[in-house]
């Protein structure tokens, strides 16, 4: 019951939709490379973040940067798959347009999420370094 099956019907149980989105992630974990530097980093975040001992309100803004840069990852490799689908291997400006805007839209959220953890951590790494300006 993963991806490689030929269903088309609708999912018969909660089960088999869990195995189905199971399976889509662990597509976009083995086909897309960007998302498991993403997810790289994402761990280093969090390595750093409980050595560093963060508070629940720095914890919560570093949570919400991954997921942002994780849920752009989804909608670009979605993007990506459909244009596929749908043009295959013939050159379209709409289909880079949209393909592109998936791309820009990764782009942002790993800026802001690039922001988040310059906010955070700087200031934290300066105090346990004892680093003041
Ligand atoms: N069918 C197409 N028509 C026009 N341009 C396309 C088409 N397919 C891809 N492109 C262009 O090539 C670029 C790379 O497309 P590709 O499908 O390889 O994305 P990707 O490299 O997998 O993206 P990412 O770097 O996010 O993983 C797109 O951003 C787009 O500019």
């Amino acid at each position: 019951m993963g991806l490689n099956d030929k269903q088309v019907n609708k999912n018969r149980n909660f089960f088999q939709s869990l195995m189905h989105a199971l399976g889509g992630v662990y597509s976009l974990v083995s086909t897309e490379r960007n998302f498991r530097k993403h997810i790289t980093l994402a761990v280093i975040a969090i390595i750093m973040g409980i050595w560093l001992q963060l508070t629940i309100n720095e914890w919560l803004w570093i949570t919400l940067a991954i997921f942002v840069v994780v849920v752009a990852e989804v909608l670009n490799t979605v993007v990506e798959s459909i244009v596929d689908l749908i043009v295959g291997h013939h050159y379209h400006d709409e289909a880079k347009k949209a393909k592109d805007v998936a791309a820009g839209g990764v782009l942002i959220a790993a800026i802001f999420a690039l922001v988040i953890g310059c906010l955070i951590f700087i200031p934290e790494l300066m105090h346990e370094f004892h680093i003041h300006l």
